[in-house]
């Protein structure tokens, strides 16, 4: 949307959003409700024709000692909130291994197949990401949340916008807000990069980000190939549904320790938008769950793997074969812990939709075609309380 609002958004007098509550559906196991989601804690979305107003940073709420606000208390339909679930045995693969010797490679393709098939998401390794330039990425995330407020309220986003400093997207009176602080920042195409809102303090904040997220496009391209080969197809058929600029856009998240993590979510369960993620966990701190088969299951840390997982849009390509895994964050009273998401996903004009060869009368195809999905699909349902990727189901 085009508002151009000057004024510093936190002197904003706050508008009523003119959205309606969604009503929560609390049948089914009540895991994957949604209802209580709105927010932009989804990949890649930009909600438009929305004025709302924006809430303080969390990382303030800590410092002032302030009790929970009852607008961060989790509803009965979020699931059980805790950290005492099961670890998951998340899937390692070794990216070298993807292009290596036919029957090495055959075995890592076969393994990359199970993972995103079974649960949506697998630690990569040997991804060729230095351990230590990983350690930059995460230091550049630290010392930006640690500046003082006032510097980092220079990045702030505004009430139209998602791309900035800030926290949850304020839709309605009733939603549930997540525990957390992003610093959210369009990177690719690069003539799309609003370089106002990159810091500028640390020092390397920009050079790093350039240069991570350069890195993860080189690993998204080889991870599509693989992907496609171990489906036995052509291994651009995913990548031709890109398009020439696709988008990647990077968040990264701070989760202040919370006074109260049993009712209280990092980030609410929900499915990325984009085709593929890539997760910088926090080395020390775990707090990403995964549902599975209605359970709730932790994932673990490997502190230099990334953790790759299936977005919405991979799932449709595919057919339905890859899982974009349900996800959720919660939180604890101890330590803080920061993330770095990068989102990948086709350039917004393409039209995206399930492979042809893996439609067939035993495997019908199971999603639309589609075009911009963040856009078209993802938002407005996720807004709902509906799961987005069931709007684009035949
Ligand atoms: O911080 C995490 O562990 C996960 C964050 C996430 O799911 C997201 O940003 O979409
Ligand atoms: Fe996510």
């Amino acid at each position: 949307m085009c508002l151009s609002l000057e004024t510093h958004p936190n002197s904003l007098t706050l508008q009523q959003p003119i959205y309606s509550q969604p009503k929560p559906n609390l049948n089914s196991t009540q895991l994957e409700d949604y209802s209580s989601c709105s927010g932009n804690n989804m990949a890649g979305t930009s909600p438009h024709a929305v004025l709302e107003p924006l809430s303080k940073p969390v990382q303030e709420l800590v410092i002032n000692g302030d009790e929970l606000p009852q607008r961060y208390v989790c509803k009965a339909g979020d699931g059980v909130i805790g950290a005492s679930f099961p670890l998951m045995d998340v899937p390692v693969i070794d990216l070298s291994l993807l292009t290596s010797s036919p029957d090495v490679g055959e075995a890592e393709l076969k393994k990359l197949q199970m993972a995103l098939s079974y649960c949506g998401c697998f630690q990569a390794i040997n991804h060729g990401i230095a351990s230590s330039f990983l350690d930059e990425v995460r230091g550049v995330a630290k010392q930006f949340f640690a500046l003082p407020m006032e510097e980092k309220q220079k990045y702030s986003r505004t009430v139209d916008d998602i791309e900035g400093y800030g926290n949850d997207t304020v839709l309605s009176e009733n939603q549930t807000l997540d525990w957390t602080d992003r610093l959210y920042l369009t990177t690719y195409p690069e003539d799309q990069r609003k370089l106002n809102l990159w810091p500028k303090n640390p020092e390397s904040f920009r050079e790093i980000l350039h240069e991570y997220t350069g890195k993860l496009r080189m690993l998204t391209e080889h991870i599509l190939k693989a992907m496609a080969k171990s489906l036995n197809l052509e291994e651009n058929c995913f990548l031709n549904q890109y398009g020439e600029r696709p988008t990647m856009t990077t968040r990264f998240n701070l989760y202040p320790p919370c006074p109260r993590p049993d009712l209280t979510l990092g980030v609410k369960p929900h499915a990325d938008a984009s085709a593929i993620t890539f997760l910088l966990q926090d080395k020390e701190v775990e707090g990403l769950q995964v549902l599975k088969d209605d359970q709730w299951f932790r994932v673990p840390i490997i502190p230099h793997a990334l953790l790759f997982n299936v977005g919405d849009q991979a799932e449709i390509m595919s057919n339905g074969i890859f899982k974009s895994p349900t996800h959720r964050v919660v939180t604890n009273s101890e330590r803080e812990r920061i993330t770095l998401a990068v989102f990948g996903m086709p350039e917004s004009d393409m039209e995206i939709g399930p492979v042809e060869e893996l439609i067939n009368e035993k495997r019908p195809r199971l999603y639309k075609k589609v075009k911009n999905y963040v856009e078209n699909y993802f938002f407005q349902n996720y807004q709902q309380g509906k799961k987005p990727i069931t709007a684009v189901q035949i």
